[in-house]
């Protein structure tokens, strides 16, 4: 995998009339991974969104080398496909290898998105961003829905990703199990 890096420079957020955060600024090199952590509410997922371009900061920048991924709580399926077309049209799209992290969804290939259950649903969403091939996951929420297994399961994937140089910004209010696991409170950037 190519090195890649994700900073973000003294970022601030508004939505609305309202101001979020203010002074949010990381850096993280391949094989790190930041857990942002702070209450509902407060910003995490619009900081995800700054941080994939989706969303124009108030203020500050954000520089990356290494293409982006995000997983939120919108899976990015077509909920009328069966799973196996929703995912080929990705595959089609991002042109990437084989996905290697394993989300348990064989015997689901034929159903319509729409009708996994939430946890199917999440995996369904986990297994397209690890499939794109993309060297920067930023995952909102990633184990919400997920039982046990799946939860490990998931966390073991980003560890694997890791390990090839992959970096992982990851919203939870779930504790997460990662190794070296950096912390950025939104709670300290409060206007
Ligand atoms: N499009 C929007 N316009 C105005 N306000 C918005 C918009 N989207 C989100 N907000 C507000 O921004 C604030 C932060 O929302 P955000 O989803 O980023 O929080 P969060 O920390 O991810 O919360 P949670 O832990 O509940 O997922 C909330 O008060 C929300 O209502």
């Amino acid at each position: 995998m190519q090195p890649c890096c994700l900073a973000a420079y003294d970022l601030a957020c508004r939505r609305g009339d309202r101001l979020l955060f203010k002074g949010v600024g990381f850096e993280l090199a391949g094989g790190e991974a930041l857990h942002l952590a702070g209450p509902n509410g407060i910003g995490k997922s619009s900081l995800m969104r700054i941080l994939a371009g989706l969303l124009r900061p108030y203020a500050g920048h954000v520089e990356h080398d290494g293409t982006l991924a995000l997983a939120d709580e919108r899976p990015a399926l077509d909920p009328h496909r069966p799973l196996g077309e929703a995912l080929a049209f990705w595959r089609a799209i991002d042109r990437a290898g084989e996905a290697r992290a394993d989300f348990g969804l064989e015997d689901l290939l034929d159903v319509p998105v729409r009708f996994l259950s939430t946890g199917q649903r999440k995996r369904a969403a986990l297994a397209r961003l690890a499939a794109s091939g993309a060297r920067i996951w930023l995952l909102d929420e990633p184990l919400n829905g997920l039982d046990a297994h799946w939860g490990a399961s998931t966390q073991a994937a980003i560890e694997a990703h890791r390990a090839l140089g992959g970096i992982a910004v990851i919203a939870s209010h779930q504790p997460l199990q990662l190794q070296k696991l950096r912390t950025l409170s939104l709670l300290e950037h409060l206007p």
